[in-house]
């Protein structure tokens, strides 16, 4: 399974074709459209989500809400676009009028100084039209249907918010929640209850205050996933490994800046006997540990227990008191440009997360299993799991 995405955060649709997804699949637009308005939850975002309602179209792949085993196009309208058509124009020529809104000041943070000098634009628009988080949508929107596919061997997925700045959210004590069906349960009540309406009072502080001194705060997000097949990924090259596969992903959204598993960097400051997870048998489990510390990779491969994943999102770049720049045409010191922005994305960022892991999953099961229909995937999963549990 692989993908790509298109789109211009500004521009008129949001793009994302996946190849590889077994024929087979029941999938609806419902399924996906659910993920889409979980990454458009959270306080402390700016008036954009206000203007989206994100909704997917599939445009090829499935018919009468199956998979057909061809390229699945995934669409995404900009809303937004409406307000910005003059200068998101893909078809008609630059003038002066649907230029007006060049960005010259690069903010510190963003790819907007560094993508003008790599592509010589001197409207740095052309650079952060793309870099946007607006384009996660569309991962979302695939990791949808790598959900759905996991679902059907009994892999589930999930991301929850750790902290935003000072503030940490109840569910930072991991031990408590080391069943996903209980993770699952405070997170729902969570999502609504702390994130969507901001009753929360430290979350909901910290997020008032920064946005009253004109600065924006970051966070550290988990994805739990569970019930993955012992075994996906290899150590035997450093490219098979599936923690590494996951920590590229993760790395790869806007604003993660750190990875780790289990106890990640805590275990740095720990003993052996602390951090490796014991190895017991049973007649009805097989082989299985007491533990969770490694985060259910060793040597790159899947335990078969839970895989914890977190990831520390930094700050917004794009602040209302806005950083010392540079003009990039009179190489003049300015302050930053400003346009709407988020004080803060952590819940976003992990809903984001949990689709980068969902996709990571999806494409190691594919890697393994028939890939061409759902069923003979899930009969060879299935044989995998008894023999692997025998041995
Ligand atoms: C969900 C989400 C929303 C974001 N919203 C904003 C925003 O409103 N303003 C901004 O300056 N950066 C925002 N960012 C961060 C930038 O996209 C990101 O920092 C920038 O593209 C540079 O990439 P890097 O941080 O990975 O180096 C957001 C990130 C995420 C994940
Ligand atoms: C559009 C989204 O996030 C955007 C990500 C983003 C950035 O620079 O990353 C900047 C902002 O864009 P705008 O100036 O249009 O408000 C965010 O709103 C989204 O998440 O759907």
């Amino acid at each position: 399974m692989r993908y790509v995405t298109a789109g211009e955060s500004h521009g008129p649709e949001e793009i994302a074709v996946i190849e590889g997804i077994p024929a087979g699949l029941h999938i609806t637009q419902e399924d996906v459209n659910q993920q889409l308005a979980r990454r458009q939850k959270g306080y402390g975002r700016g008036d954009r989500q206000k203007i989206e309602t994100d909704q997917v179209t599939f445009l090829t792949g499935v018919r009468h809400q199956v998979t057909l085993g061809s390229p699945i196009t995934l669409n995404v309208h900009n809303d937004d676009h409406n307000n910005w058509s003059k200068i998101m124009a893909p078809n008609t020529p630059a003038n002066d009028e649907n230029t007006l809104r060049k960005v010259l000041r690069p903010r510190p943070g963003h790819a907007d100084l560094v993508g003008g000098i790599k592509y010589r634009h001197h409207d740095l628009r052309n650079v952060l039209e793309r870099s946007s988080a607006r384009e996660t949508t569309m991962r979302v929107a695939v990791g949808a249907v790598a959900k759905k596919l996991l679902s059907e061997i009994g892999v589930d997925v999930h991301g929850f918010v750790v902290n935003v700045g000072p503030a940490k959210t109840d569910l930072a004590q991991l031990e408590q929640y080391k069943t996903l069906a209980k993770l699952r349960e405070v997170t729902e009540s969570f999502d609504t209850r702390t994130l969507d309406q901001a009753t929360d009072d430290e979350i909901k502080t910290v997020i008032d205050q920064t946005k009253k001194n004109a600065n924006t705060v970051g966070g550290t997000v988990q994805v739990m996933a569970t019930g993955m097949p012992v075994g996906l990924g290899s150590y035997v090259s450093a490219d098979t490994k599936l923690d590494a596969k996951i920590a590229s992903a993760i790395v790869g959204i806007n604003a993660f800046k750190g990875v780790e598993f289990g106890g990640g960097f805590g275990n740095a400051e720990k003993y052996g006997d602390q951090v490796m997870d014991e190895i017991f048998w049973s007649e009805e489990k097989g082989f299985y540990r007491g533990s969770d510390n490694l985060g259910g990779f060793e040597g790159g491969m899947t335990t078969g227990g839970a895989i914890i994943v977190r990831g520390v999102v930094k700050p917004i770049p794009t602040l209302y008191r806005p950083m010392q720049s540079v003009d990039i045409d009179t190489h003049q010191d300015h302050k930053a440009s400003i346009e709407r922005s988020d004080t803060t994305a952590v819940t976003a960022a992990a809903v984001i997360a949990e689709a980068m892991v969902a996709i990571e999953l999806a494409k190691a099961v594919l890697d393994k299993f028939d890939a061409d229909n759902i069923e003979r995937m899930k009969e060879q999963v299935a044989v995998y799991r008894q023999e692997t549990q025998q041995f």
